[in-house]
């Protein structure tokens, strides 16, 4: 049918390139694909060996435009899950994930890839946007905690959660098999290191009672590879420390913390002359970064993040490939002009294997 010959032209173009980079030979490629034409014309899909599903996973992190912290993409630690296809066994999956990725503090990237899309349907899915986030919570107009997490916590009170209200309560992890209703499972404390956020020199900041968790594991993004879609496949890496000190903790509709932090500060917050959110912004980042460091927990500035990716940009051409990018993500919140991005241009083309969004699951 048209889509099988779709299906076979995206798993000929991966496993020309996999091949080729894993220096295979034109006689395994071409019998490979073969073989694969065979198992479409029976099933209307294939399945990835494990070194094309391995290698496939690193090429889509090397191919995701808006991560600067591709340099290390051939590094990547993948589990191979895609048997696991209960809301328990993948549960015990993802703190595994977890305790693996943190090692404490030490932080590993890694992959976890569960059952791939047959037949338009996903054999499991899980609803949370990262395995470890805070709960979000609206009372008269006032909001408690992540406001990116609102409706997820609406979601899990009525599923039964309860919880303390604080700003820093971790959600429960929410696995739906397909056409099943979704489970709720909560993380063992013992699983979620979380860092306490102190500044090296400004007391008042140590009373602010501000943390933040060490690893953030993305869960709701599609892995496609050579026309294969793997909706559950949670990736981590490290923060760069502006993710939570520009953005999670400063921003407005966030934790919103720079007013609070300039008064600490004795700034005249009444004019925007005196650039006391600026200063505000800084000190707050420099928290982080000295908190992350006293606490041994991998975290990367956005000065040293961009020499990186310097880096990555010059392997990419040694390797004869172009690299892709988006330049408005690329760039990092805080002093975005001081690093080299800035001052030059990405082409954005979107290649595979790579990372999209998607639907979240069928209610
Ligand atoms: C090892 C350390 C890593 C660092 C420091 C890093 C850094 C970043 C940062 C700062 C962003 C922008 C996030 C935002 O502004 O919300 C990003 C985006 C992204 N990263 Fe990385 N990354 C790392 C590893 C990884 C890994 C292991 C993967 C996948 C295997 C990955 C895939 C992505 C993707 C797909 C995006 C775009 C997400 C979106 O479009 O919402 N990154 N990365
Ligand atoms: N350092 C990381 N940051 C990161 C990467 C991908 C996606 C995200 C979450 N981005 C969503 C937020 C919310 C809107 C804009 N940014 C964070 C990593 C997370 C997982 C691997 S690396």
């Amino acid at each position: 049918t048209k889509n099988d010959t779709a299906l076979l032209m995206e798993a000929t173009k991966f496993i020309h390139t996999c091949y080729n980079e894993l220096n295979l030979s034109k006689e395994e490629q071409i019998n490979r694909i073969e073989e694969i034409q065979e198992e479409i014309s029976n099933t209307g899909t294939y399945t990835h060996k494990g070194f094309e599903l391995t290698h496939g996973a690193k090429m889509a992190w090397r191919n995701s435009n808006r991560c600067i912290g591709r340099l290390l993409w051939h590094t990547l630690d993948v589990f191979d899950e895609r048997n696991t296809v209960t809301a328990e066994a993948a549960f015990e999956k993802f703190l595994n994930h977890i305790h693996y990725a943190t090692n404490e503090g030490k932080i590993r990237p890694a992959i976890t890839i569960f059952a791939p899309r047959k037949d338009g349907k996903d054999p499991i899915r899980i609803w949370n946007h990262q395995l470890i986030r805070y709960a979000g919570y609206e009372k008269e107009g006032k909001v408690i905690g992540d406001s990116t997490s609102i409706k997820l916590t609406k979601m899990c009170e009525q599923l039964g959660w309860r919880s303390d209200q604080t700003p820093y309560d971790v959600l429960p992890l929410v696995i739906q098999e397909n056409g099943k209703v979704p489970k709720l499972f909560e993380i063992p404390k013992s699983f979620v290191k979380e860092v306490d956020i102190t500044h090296p020199d400004l007391e008042g900041f140590n009373h602010l009672g501000v943390r933040w968790y060490a690893v953030p594991i993305i869960s709701n993004m599609r892995l496609e590879i050579g026309g294969i879609d793997y909706p559950m496949a949670p990736f981590n890496g490290w923060y760069m420390e502006t993710e939570i000190g520009a953005r999670n903790l400063a921003d407005q509709d966030r934790y919103n913390l720079l007013p609070e932090i300039a008064k600490l500060m004795g700034l005249d917050t009444k004019s925007n002359l005196s650039l006391w959110v600026d200063k505000a912004l800084v000190e707050l980042n420099i928290a982080v970064l000295h908190s992350y460091h006293q606490a041994g927990i991998t975290l990367v500035d956005h000065h040293t993040a961009a020499k990186q990716f310097k880096s990555f940009e010059k392997n990419e051409l040694e390797n004869g490939r172009a690299v892709t990018g988006d330049w408005t993500w690329l760039i990092p919140p805080l002093s975005p002009a001081t690093t080299h991005i800035f001052h030059q241009s990405y082409n954005h083309d979107i290649i595979s294997p790579n990372y999209f969004y998607q639907d979240d699951p069928e209610e």
